[in-house]
């Protein structure tokens, strides 16, 4: 018998019982969910990972919806229990869904929602944050400084890399990866070449409008390559004799893209290249790169996440050729009070019976303080699956 778990009550006699598993960012989320005639319960555990025991007992006999988090393993067991308890619906608090089931929750008929768009910003300025600081040694000098080891200025104290006019690496050049290469492109006029599964035509027309841009002021143009594999990004470096400077990983996590990042892939990078994961830490064999970081001294990483979150590999913490934060990437007060928002209202749409928002790529009615949210469920992985209907709105 799991032991009870401790919540919190909003609008106990609500008609609907709508759990999440976490205390989220402002109130928007819960009042959305009672003026719905929700009763909300919230868990207030104190340990950071529910275990899947922990939500069968939040779930318990009667739950209409649960918002979850990324670090819960939703699968088999937590979507019978809920099917059973009566629920059909359930949302991460993320965009990224590599924790969820989904082939689970269609066969006991639950909805999985995701939080996409409201955080593409916030994660691509973390990407570029990361970018910065590994390129500029940010993190080590400061470390410097506060120990008192600063007596002058020198001429090979922490030089780094320019960024201006080196050529930015993105594989996956999705919402997030698109943004990121914005910012790199606009901001440091640094060249573009990607990997991903699809062309991204609007991210190529942005590089070739701004290109166009520079050249008309005098300057030198920025240019775009959609490169054919991965290895050709990485390769990018010798065939031009152009650095490749940055790579910044975007992707989804799945089999396609788990350990992409390897032994293999590592030693064709240039021995002075960042590389920044902002996306899931699978994506890079954790391992590998430590070795790596250790062989190559000039090599720099910016990592968001780590293969055993909230572990990291052996020998990483130690490396100063790392920068390392705990997955705050999408961590802006906007963006997490609009990941909760999305997330409280994929839940709400399910259980009203609403239709699917038809472009995930547009969730601004959604996050708008300032009037209702339409009548639709934003952003639900499994809609087609489940047969649900598209939104006209
Ligand atoms: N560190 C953090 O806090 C955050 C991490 N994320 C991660 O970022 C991921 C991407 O988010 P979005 O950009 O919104 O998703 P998205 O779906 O717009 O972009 C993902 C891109 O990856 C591409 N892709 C899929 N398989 C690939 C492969 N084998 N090789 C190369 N590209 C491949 C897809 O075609 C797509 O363009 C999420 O799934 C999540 O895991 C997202 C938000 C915050
Ligand atoms: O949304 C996601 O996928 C995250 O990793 C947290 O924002």
């Amino acid at each position: 018998m799991a032991k009870p778990v401790s919540i919190e009550v909003w609008n106990p006699n609500g008609k609907y019982r709508v759990i999440s598993t976490k205390a989220m960012p402002g109130t928007r989320w819960i009042r959305l969910l009672t003026d719905h005639d929700c009763r909300v319960e919230i868990c207030t555990q104190k340990q950071t990972i529910l275990s899947v025991e922990d939500i069968v007992a939040l779930i318990g006999d009667k739950c209409d919806g649960v918002i979850g988090q990324l670090t819960e393993d939703w699968g088999e067991v937590l979507f019978s229990a809920l099917s059973k308890a009566g629920g059909k619906a359930f949302s991460n608090m993320a965009v990224g869904y590599n924790n969820v089931d989904v082939n689970a929750a269609t066969k006991y008929g639950v909805s999985v929602g995701n939080t996409p768009g409201v955080l593409t910003e916030t994660t691509a300025e973390l990407a570029a944050s990361l970018s910065l600081a590994a390129a500029r040694r940010i993190v080590e000098a400061d470390e410097f400084m506060r120990a008192g080891l600063y007596d002058g200025w020198l001429p090979h104290l922490f030089v780094g890399n320019l960024l201006k006019g080196q050529t930015v690496g993105v594989i996956g050049a999705g919402r997030i990866g698109s943004a990121y290469a914005r910012m790199m492109i606009e901001g440091f006029k640094m060249n573009l070449i990607y990997y991903d599964l699809y062309q991204a035509t609007r991210l190529e027309k942005f590089v070739t409008g701004y290109g166009e841009f520079l050249k008309s002021n005098g300057e030198l143009p920025v240019s775009w390559k959609r490169a054919s594999s991965m290895e050709e990004v990485l390769r990018e470096a010798d065939v031009v004799r152009n650095l490749c400077l940055s790579i910044s990983l975007h992707p989804i996590l799945d089999k396609t893209t788990y350990h992409l990042i390897n032994k293999n892939s590592l030693a064709k990078m240039k021995k002075e290249a960042i590389l920044v994961n902002c996306s899931r830490g699978p994506v890079v064999d954790e391992v590998a790169l430590v070795e790596h970081l250790k062989e190559n001294p000039m090599f720099r990483v910016g990592l968001d996440v780590f293969e055993d979150e909230p572990y990291m590999k052996p020998g990483l913490a130690d490396m100063k050729n790392a920068v390392v934060v705990p997955h705050i990437a999408s961590a802006s007060k906007w963006t997490r009070e609009g990941m909760a928002a999305l997330a409280a209202l994929n839940v709400l749409g399910k259980i009203k019976g609403y239709p699917v928002w038809a472009n995930p790529n547009n969730i601004d009615p959604f996050v708008n303080e300032n009037s209702p949210p339409p009548a639709a469920c934003p952003s639900i992985v499994n809609a087609k699956a489940l047969g649900l209907t598209s939104s006209k709105l």
